[in-house]
């Protein structure tokens, strides 16, 4: 049968990046979904440009939750700019996607920053605790399903996994969009936020990030 777009992404990386080499990995991805096939990686224009790899750096957080590893490709983008010691923790409902982003965390060398787990975002929030012992996260990456943004934003309030100072990065609020998520987070007295213009991956279409820090 055909191989799916996940498979023939982990293709080029097998073939193209050095393995343990972070960087090359990334660079793999973008050049894939640049010449050969999209695929909704957060890109480099979100991700070096400006955005991720900026917020990452100033927060340079010590525990990290991402909803929606998809390919792992912003896993290896976060895990690589983490400081010593730190844990990213990402979540993914899709089996196909999961087995896929395991082998490109693990090309890039990066097993012992990531825990990836698989299962509902709102199922597995409220285990963070107790199952993983994370007492609050420094940083969240939201870029799962875009109606999870808010009722998982408000799931991670409600167990106590945001302290303040914790900073909230969204992908996507503008394509796909995410419009109860920026009309909460924007009006919420909890959150300062901040819009970072940018495009949908790999094109000209609009798109942006919104940057919340949670007041406590
Ligand atoms: O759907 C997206 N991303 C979500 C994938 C995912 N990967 N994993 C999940 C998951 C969903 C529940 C979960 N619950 C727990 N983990 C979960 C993970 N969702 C997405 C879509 C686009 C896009 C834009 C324009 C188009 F024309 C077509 C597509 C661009 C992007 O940057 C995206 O991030
Ligand atoms: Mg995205």
């Amino acid at each position: 049968t055909r191989s799916t777009r996940p498979q023939r992404l982990l293709g080029a990386v097998r073939r193209t990046a050095t393995r343990g080499d972070p960087r090359s990995v990334v660079r793999a991805i973008d050049d894939f979904c640049r010449h050969t096939e999209w695929a909704m990686n957060v890109g480099d224009e979100k991700g070096t440009g400006c955005i991720l790899d900026s917020v990452v750096s100033e927060v340079s957080p010590a525990t990290v939750l991402e909803l929606g590893t998809y390919c792992g490709y912003s896993t290896v983008r976060i895990a690589t700019l983490l400081p010593p010691g730190a844990k990213l923790i990402t979540l993914e409902f899709n089996p196909d996607f999961a087995l896929i982003a395991r082998q490109v965390i693990a090309w890039a060398g990066l097993e012992e920053k990531v825990h990836l787990v698989e299962g509902s975002s709102g199922d597995l929030i409220p285990l963070m605790k107790e199952k993983f012992g994370v007492k609050s996260f420094d940083l969240v990456f939201l870029d799962h399903w875009k109606d999870r943004y808010l009722p998982d934003t408000k799931l991670l309030e409600e167990c106590g996994l945001l302290q303040k100072g914790s900073v909230l990065l969204a992908d996507n609020v503008i394509c796909p969009g995410s419009p109860d998520y920026l009309e909460y987070i924007r009006n919420s007295p909890k959150y300062r936020s901040q819009h970072f213009k940018s495009h949908l991956e790999y094109t000209k279409v609009e798109d942006g990030l919104e940057k919340s820090v949670f007041l406590g």
